[in-house]
């Protein structure tokens, strides 16, 4: 196959990381005679500097004309006193919002060594595997008004849906639920907020078109906090675009690491945009040591969700297992006995797992 996809590095770490999703591309299309043509485009902070805009017109068509997109991360103090329309953050928000990438999903799976990684007891962490479906491009983070007022004694946020909105990531999250083990949690604020209200009486419709699926509500503030006491009674939760950025941040702490969630941004084609679920990590950037696995397990989900490269992702995926099974991790990577690398000789055994093939032993099968 022939694939024409989009590097968007950003800032921070996002350009370390990315050269493990290279790597690992680099490998997979040798080993599977297939062609990435890559090219290498501007967001966030790194755009501001080079383009005096968090989003250049370019890299828009560029990201529209692709059959997928590669995202590092952007951000960083050195843009933190940027007026609101010039932050970094505005241009990951831009191109989700551009590109109509509605669906985002998070996989956590807590697997082999990281059991022992994550600071919660073993037992509660063994055999986890989470899917959350975030909402991603409605919802605070786009509601008109947004803003200070003229004296700047006054701010504004609008927390904004249409029922059409909710409706399509809802039945992304039946669908989800249908495809793994039938129940699905929808997250909200219903005891407070008329979207989340809103957003209940949609799940408790579609819930009628999906008869197989279990159903049940939980309050976001509680669902925090069952996240991590009691995180196997969750399979798939559904969220609106907030309360899944927190909640999959906390659910992070499960895997031990910020560092190992990967995550695609859908629309309804096959178009999507994939990245790992942390930032750029500015207290660690430039010191060789980022965990580089989120992004190359992001890297896996694109070749099966937007290409329908099931094998080949299956094999990324057991590279990444298998290494750390071996023992190799990052220093973020709490793990007892296992010997600490850096990134670079991290993405060089993985890759250099990929070149051994050995049978498929998919750690992230089950996303969807
Ligand atoms: N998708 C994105 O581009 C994205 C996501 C989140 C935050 N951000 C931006 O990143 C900047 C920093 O935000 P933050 O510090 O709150 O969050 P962060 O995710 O960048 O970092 C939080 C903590 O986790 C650690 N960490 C994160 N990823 C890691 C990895 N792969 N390996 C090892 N350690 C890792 C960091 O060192 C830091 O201590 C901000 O400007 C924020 O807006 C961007
Ligand atoms: C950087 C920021 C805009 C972004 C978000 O809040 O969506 C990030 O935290 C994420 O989780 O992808
Ligand atoms: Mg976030």
């Amino acid at each position: 196959m022939r694939k024409q996809v989009i590097l968007l590095p950003g800032d921070g770490v996002g350009r370390e990381i990315m050269e493990g999703a290279k790597a690992v591309l680099n490998t997979i299309a040798g080993e599977y005679n297939h062609e990435f043509i890559v090219h290498e485009h501007a967001i966030g902070g790194d755009a501001i500097d080079r383009y005096d805009t968090p989003l250049p017109e370019q890299t828009v068509k560029a990201c529209e004309n692709a059959d997928a997109i590669l995202l590092g991360a952007v951000g960083g103090p050195k843009w933190d006193g940027m007026p609101a329309g010039k932050r970094p953050e505005k241009g990951l928000l831009g191109i989700r919002k551009s590109l109509g990438l509605f669906a985002n999903l998070r996989p956590v799976q807590g697997f082999g060594p990281l059991v022992h990684a994550s600071p919660l007891k073993t037992e509660l962490v063994d055999g986890c595997d989470i899917l959350i479906v975030r909402e991603l491009t409605g919802g605070l983070y786009f509601g008109k008004p947004s803003g200070r007022s003229a004296d700047g004694e006054e701010v504004v946020d609008t927390l904004r849906y249409t029922r059409k909105e909710i409706e399509r990531i809802v039945e992304k999250g039946f669908e989800a639920a249908q495809m793994r083990s039938g129940k699905l949690t929808s997250v909200d604020k219903a005891n407070v907020l008329e979207s989340s209200r809103m957003w209940r009486e949609v799940v408790e419709e579609k819930a009628k078109d999906y008869p197989d699926v279990t159903v049940e509500h939980q309050l976001v503030d509680s669902a925090a906090m069952k996240l991590i006491t009691n995180p196997k009674q969750f399979d798939v939760i559904v969220t609106e675009n907030l309360f899944g950025d927190i909640l999959s941040d906390e659910a992070s702490v499960l895997t031990g690491s910020l560092g190992m969630l990967p995550s695609a941004s859908l629309r309804t084609d096959g178009v999507g945009l994939y990245e790992p679920v942390h930032g750029s990590a500015p207290d660690i950037a430039g010191e060789g040591v980022v965990n580089p696995l989120g992004m190359i397990l992001s890297t896996a989900m694109m070749l099966k969700y937007s290409f329908g490269m099931e094998e080949e992702a299956a094999e990324i995926e057991r590279a990444v297992k298998e290494c750390l099974e071996d023992g190799y991790h990052t220093r973020d990577l709490d793990v007892q006995g296992g010997k600490v690398v850096g990134t670079d000789e991290m993405i060089k055994r993985i890759v250099e797992n990929l070149s051994t093939k050995s049978i498929s032993n998919a750690i992230c099968s089950s996303y969807m």
